[in-house]
């Protein structure tokens, strides 16, 4: 009897440290014994020899083998394209600051309302069943349940995006997947990506920064990225960017912790998410957002629409708005976070969107994914109904779910019959047009060298670069060479790298350098080579090596 306590008790204490590993243990906890009668999908009870012995039975009349043999091969659905992997959970928005002078949407209204939420976290290139602690971007995507319908920000945890012409989302996928000839990520698709369109190097110098692996989804920030036009009860516009820091504090992971993480626990993230709110740790968020004026678009020195940008924030700082928290995990991951359809078409009154291309394309691509994910009724899966309004729309039919298919309602608009009519905005204007021109400049990336990295984070970021460029054709390292050049002119020490065939060593070598104390990270990087290596390595690379200096 005390040794049976004794286990309870561990058991109790086990739920606490580890709500992951003790998930199905607490379930057993809850429950007083099996919690019914198994049945077929149909409702029909099971008996106890269909469901435990095939052997001398007939096959095709045991319905528990018919029924979950053909419900088994057809369980998979298409992963997202981008994104497939990722930890969700649920809670609530707080507003914290009256916006109402910027914003009329009336999740905004009063200080101290609530909006429930859910957010998905996730890697973008790393498969569904990949590690979580790559070196990737992270989506950071929060649907907002508002009463006027689900307002969605599906950003990332970098403050710019890659590119801002979104013809080049295909080719970008491609180039960051698999090689289609090896299956296997191929870094010279990637290099070349990068060295073709350089405006995607601001955002992949935070990739193959410390930031580029977050210490989990609670330590990492979110950013809408996009410019959104707002307006406020009397028709005034302005433009805002939406910033996500985490409570919790910014964490990052080195890359050789990283490495061992991976090898542990390729999960995570998303175990760290589940048991933080499971043992009661809840994240929060705190959301604030830069403002522009139609008068500071008009005047800026940069296009302010433009994705591969940040609003500089000593020209515009940021504004506190609220405040969201976490405190739900999912009850089944697949019903509530897997069929989570995200869209940054997904407004409400008040909030009208970003106005450049990237925002107008994504407003396209994601319904489209989803119709092929999860089929054209994806917004009556529940995890997607917005909980706080009645839908009345002239959508019928379809592949299920239809819930009631909007039942004896007309289903032509217009109409004569008190079908649902759209309301009408006396203040709507169309105010801005947009034109944009190519992305071009570097100033912003060495801006963030300079300015926002640390000496050693600097260094790291070299390291970093180097490991991934590593295993890259030389053409396409002397390409990158030159860019990030023009980035800073400390990474000129780069050039030294090219045309060594001996390069591949030199670099896993420093993998394991100490650390140096030169003036330029990345000169410190190359010294630190020369020291640990010249000793260890043979003639012929020692030369090659030297001639570099
Ligand atoms: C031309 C530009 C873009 C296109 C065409 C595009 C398209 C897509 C598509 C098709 C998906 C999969 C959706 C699904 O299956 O549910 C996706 C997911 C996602 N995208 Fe984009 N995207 C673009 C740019 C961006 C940008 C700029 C951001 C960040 C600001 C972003 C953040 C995300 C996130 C967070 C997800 C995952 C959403 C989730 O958790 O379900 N994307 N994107």
């Amino acid at each position: 009897m005390l040794v049976m306590l004794y286990l309870l008790a561990v058991a109790a204490a086990d739920v606490q440290k580890d709500p992951v590993g003790q998930q199905i243990v607490a379930f057993k906890q809850k429950t007083q014994g099996p919690i019914g009668i198994l049945t077929t999908s149909a409702g029909a009870p099971i008996e106890y020899k269909e469901a435990t012995s095939s052997i001398n039975s007939n096959l095709i009349r045991n319905e528990y083998f018919m029924d979950s043999m053909t419900h088994l091969v057809r369980e998979r659905i298409p992963e997202r394209l981008v994104h497939a992997k990722a930890g969700g959970a649920f809670g609530y928005f707080e507003v914290t600051h009256d916006v109402t002078h910027l914003c009329k949407a009336r999740l905004f209204s009063a200080i101290g309302k609530k909006t429930p939420v859910a957010a998905r976290f996730s890697p973008v290139v790393v498969e569904r069943g990949g590690i979580d602690t790559s070196r990737d971007a992270r989506g950071f995507a929060v649907k907002f349940y508002t009463e006027d319908g689900n307002f969605d920000i599906v950003g990332f945890n970098t403050p710019m995006y890659v590119y801002k012409d979104p013809l080049l989302f295909t080719t970008f996928v491609h180039s960051q997947k698999r090689n289609p000839a090896t299956n296997i990520n191929d870094p010279n698709m990637l290099w070349d990506f990068l060295t073709l369109r350089p405006e995607s190097l601001h955002m992949f110098l935070l990739v193959f920064s410390d930031r580029g692996i977050p210490d989990g989804y609670r330590h990492m920030p979110g950013f809408g990225i996009h410019t959104y036009e707002v307006v406020n009860e009397h028709g005034d516009h302005h433009f805002i960017r939406f910033h996500f820091i985490p409570d919790q504090g910014i964490k990052n992971l080195r890359s050789e912790e990283a490495r061992r993480i991976a090898g542990l626990d390729p999960d995570y993230a998303t175990r760290d998410l589940y048991n933080a709110i499971g043992n009661g740790n809840f994240p929060s968020w705190t959301i604030s957002i830069q403002v522009m004026t139609i008068e500071d678009v008009k005047n800026a020195r940069f296009d302010p629409f433009d994705v591969t940008k940040v609003l500089p924030l000593d020209e515009y700082p940021l504004r506190p708005l609220g405040r969201f928290v976490l405190n739900k995990n999912p009850i089944n991951y697949f019903a509530e976070i897997e069929q989570l359809a995200y869209s940054p078409a997904n407004l409400v009154p008040g909030i009208l969107g970003g106005p450049d291309k990237v925002f107008e394309a994504r407003r396209f691509a994601y319904r489209d994914a989803q119709n092929y994910r999860l089929g054209v009724n994806f917004n009556r899966i529940p995890v997607n109904c917005p909980i706080q309004t009645r839908v009345l729309t002239y959508n019928r039919d379809g592949n299920p779910p239809v819930k009631d298919n909007e039942r004896d309602t007309p289903n032509y608009f217009p109409n004569t019959f008190n079908g649902a009519i759209p309301y009408v905005d006396e203040k709507r204007s169309v105010i801005l047009q947009i034109i944009q021109d190519e992305s071009g400049n570097f100033e912003q990336a060495s801006e963030l060298y300079v300015n926002e990295l640390t000496k050693d984070e600097r260094s790291r970021l070299v390291e970093n670069l180097v490991f991934s460029l590593r295993m890259a054709t030389q053409v396409l390292q002397e390409r990158a060479i030159k860019l990030f050049t023009i980035i800073h002119p400390d990474l000129e020490c780069w050039k030294k790298f090219a045309g060594c065939r001996f390069r591949n060593e030199v670099i896993l070598q420093h993998g394991n350098a100490p650390k140096h104390s030169a003036e330029s990270a990345v000169c410190a990087a190359m010294n630190t080579f020369q020291e640990v290596t010249a000793d260890v390595l043979e003639d012929d690379w020692a030369n090659c090596f030297l001639q570099w200096f």
